[in-house]
């Protein structure tokens, strides 16, 4: 008997192009979402998009309520949902970065209510997917949450923010190409769950972002275009996974341990490019397709190594050698790797000197 069923959740509305930020109104309109918005941002994706988007809705007689987070952590979820209380309202929405918007989608999961994603930056694949990520312990990765009900992306305001965030947008998609690699051979050694359509979409995007890196240049709106969509369909490939495996595999293990072992030293796009050179190395060897990972990296300015991230060698070396216990995840690392073999990967893809 036919047992299997999915649920795929997905937002509604994609509203992506310049100057979008003054439709926000109308898609909560859209979506016949009423009462008082909670919106929740950090301090300059307020100055540049919550501000103007709050003075929208106040044309229409709404006065939004707006809480500013700064670090991405459980006490900043519950102060959203304690100000979501307080302010009586209806649904939130994210505007800002990963964290500010992956904040928005746990508290929205815990409040049951709807939220809509506003990214200031094309710098992660959380813009659309149905996963939040707060460090929780010991780990520090995503889990399930609220997806959004809508996205609405300003190509304007994308194309205005820092180049490093979109060159680690960017490399948050590269990183797509091991993250697939190590599903497979998960679902080849230990039968995970594992959805071709959602692989597939994964690596195609990646292939598509880096056949179109000349376009991909500081200032240049297309670039915040060409990345941003990337970054939807990255995100609807996890959302049909209901998992982040076909955007996250050990590259994103070693990200998440640098996150612990040097806070904020380097931003996740960046940290899991570095980190998926490496693994390039591990499934191909020499020969391999590391360098053609590398190269797509620094062809759109994103660092290759670890003196460019900023985090010294021993930190790149304890991260690569403890990472595979952060999380129930088996990829390329299996049970682990020792210090000579690390050494020897880091060293030879030139991450260490
Ligand atoms: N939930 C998911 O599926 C995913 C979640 N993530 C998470 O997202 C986070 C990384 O996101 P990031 O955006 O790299 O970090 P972030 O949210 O810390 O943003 C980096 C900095 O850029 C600032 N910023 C944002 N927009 C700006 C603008 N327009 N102008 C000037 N500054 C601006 C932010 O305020 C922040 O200070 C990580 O916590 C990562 O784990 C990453 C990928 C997927
Ligand atoms: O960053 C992500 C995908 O790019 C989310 O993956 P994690 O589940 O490893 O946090
Ligand atoms: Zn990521």
């Amino acid at each position: 008997m036919f047992e299997k069923s999915t649920w795929i959740r997905l937002p509604r509305n994609v509203i992506v192009g310049h100057g979008v930020r003054s439709s926000v109104v109308e898609v909560v309109d859209d979506l016949h979402l009423q009462g008082r918005p909670l919106f929740v941002t950090s301090p300059t994706p307020k100055r540049v998009a919550a501000d103007p988007i709050a003075a929208d809705f106040e044309a229409t007689g709404i006065e939004p309520a707006i809480v500013s987070v700064d670090t991405a952590s459980f006490d900043a979820v519950e102060e959203v949902i304690e100000t979501a209380e307080a302010a009586d309202a209806s649904y939130l929405v994210g505007i800002g970065g990963g964290k500010a918007i992956d904040i928005a989608k746990m508290a929205s999961d815990h409040l049951e209510m709807g939220f809509l994603s506003v990214p200031t930056a094309a710098s992660h694949d959380g813009i659309v997917s149905n996963r939040g990520s707060v460090p929780d312990g010991d780990t520090r990765h995503s889990v399930a949450a609220e997806p959004p009900l809508a996205v609405v992306a300003d190509t304007g305001i994308l194309a205005e923010a820092p180049w490093e965030l979109t060159t680690a947008g960017c490399a948050d998609i590269i990183s797509n190409y091991t993250a697939v690699m190590d599903w497979r051979l998960a679902k080849r050694l230990k039968d995970v769950e594992y959805s071709e359509y959602a692989a597939a979409l994964a690596e195609m995007t990646a292939e598509i972002l880096v056949d179109n890196a000349d376009l991909i240049r500081p200032g240049l709106e297309e670039s915040a275009w060409v990345v941003t969509k990337a970054l939807m369909s990255s995100g609807v490939a996890m959302s049909i996974a209901d998992s982040s495996r076909p955007a996250s595999g050990a590259e994103h293990l070693f990200s998440h341990q640098l996150d612990r072992l040097a806070p904020d030293a380097a931003l996740h796009g960046h940290q899991v490019g570095v980190g998926s050179i490496m693994t390039a190395y591990l499934h191909g060897g020499d020969h391999g397709f590391w360098t053609n990972i590398r190269d797509a990296l620094s062809s759109i300015d994103a660092p290759t190594t670890a003196d460019e991230l900023g985090i010294d060698d021993e930190t790149v070396i304890e991260a690569l050698t403890t990472c595979h216990e952060i999380r129930d995840r088996y990829t390329i690392l299996g049970d682990g790797m020792n210090e000579r073999a690390a050494r020897d990967v880091a060293k030879r893809t030139g991450v260490i000197s």
